[in-house]
């Protein structure tokens, strides 16, 4: 199957109540492995790649690659803009065939992100692109000296931008955080909002700073010379509720990150005397192609590529 809009894959979504999983990447390692599970998975997969992936690349290898390798799968995928925070960053990857993009104004006005949102729509609706956009902070609220009311989504706002945007699917934050050291006491994410954000809206709905940072991994690196203590993520089991009350898709990078630099770190300091990187770089990806299709199994999307062969 070639490459599908991020239209598709979120209203299937929807409509069947599965989150699809976003994974981002920066190079051909974590592209192939991503592509493979999701193909061994049968699961329909979003590939996102955020601007400073694009700085670190360059996107005529990013878009490239996808398109070069695209027919080697059957599974319907999105290649999709991950926090694009700038106008000329939708158009550049509107250029070399993004089928899916995020606006992210998050940390603009409400007002502003309305409006660039809204300009965003219409370009986008008119190319079959789908428009993915965040209503408020990806904050820990434990550790903000602000309210959660200051920086979670407001689903009645929620509501309206969603009315008067037309986008495709919402990310509203409920008390997740990027990266690696997500919570510092317990993980509490605020299920009551998004139950109200998915009553309201109807849409589909995009769960950021999802990885779950699984211990296997961050002992590894804490035992070859990383320095990672104390990282936190979201447990499996929030993780399943989210999806349970109206999570379409879940972005996932850090457990990539942790994944791929647990391998290396472990066969750097064992293996004194390999100098091809290959060696290292092969189990690494393996490493990263596990973990892609622990979360995609977690997410409930495995074999679902079948509901896009009609
Ligand atoms: O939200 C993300 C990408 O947009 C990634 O979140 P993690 O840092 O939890 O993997
Ligand atoms: O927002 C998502 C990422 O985890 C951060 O990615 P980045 O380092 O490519 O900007
Ligand atoms: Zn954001
Ligand atoms: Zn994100």
């Amino acid at each position: 199957m070639p490459l599908v809009s991020g239209k598709v894959l979120f209203e299937k979504a929807n409509e069947y109540n599965f989150a699809i999983g976003a994974f981002n990447f920066n190079n051909m390692e974590f592209l192939k492995a991503i592509l493979d599970a999701a193909e061994e998975e049968q699961a329909p997969v979003f590939i996102q790649t955020t601007e400073s992936a694009i700085k670190y690349a360059g996107i005529e290898y990013l878009a490239g690659m996808v398109h070069a390798v695209k027919d080697k799968y059957s599974i319907p995928f999105a290649l999709h803009l991950d926090h694009g925070k700038h106008v000329e960053t939708i158009l550049l990857a509107i250029r070399h065939g993004y089928t899916s993009v995020m606006i992210d104004y998050s940390d603009k006005s409400y007002e502003e992100n309305l409006k660039v949102t809204k300009y965003v729509v219409s370009i986008c609706a008119a190319l079959g692109i789908s428009v993915e956009a965040e209503l408020g902070k990806l904050v820990s609220v434990e550790d903000e000296v602000v309210s959660r009311e200051e920086v979670l989504v407001d689903p009645e706002q929620a509501k309206e931008f969603v009315d008067r945007t037309g986008i495709d699917a919402l990310a509203p934050a409920i008390g997740t955080a990027h990266g690696a050291f997500k919570f510092k006491g317990e993980p509490k994410l605020d299920f009551e909002r998004l139950k109200k954000v998915k009553e309201l809206t109807g849409i589909a709905l995009v769960l950021h700073g999802a990885s779950g940072v699984y211990e296997e991994y961050v002992e590894k690196i804490n035992k070859y010379g990383g320095d990672i203590k104390g990282a936190k993520g979201v447990p499996d089991e929030e993780l399943k509720k989210a999806v349970e009350l109206g999570i379409n898709k879940v972005n996932t990078d850090t457990d990539l990150r942790l994944a791929f630099i647990s391998k290396l770190r472990e066969l750097m300091a064992l293996e004194k005397k390999v100098i091809d990187p290959r060696k290292f770089l092969k189990p690494a990806m393996e490493e990263v192609k596990n973990i892609v299709k622990k979360r995609i199994r977690l997410y409930g999307s495995q074999g679902k590529a079948e509901l896009f062969r009609v």
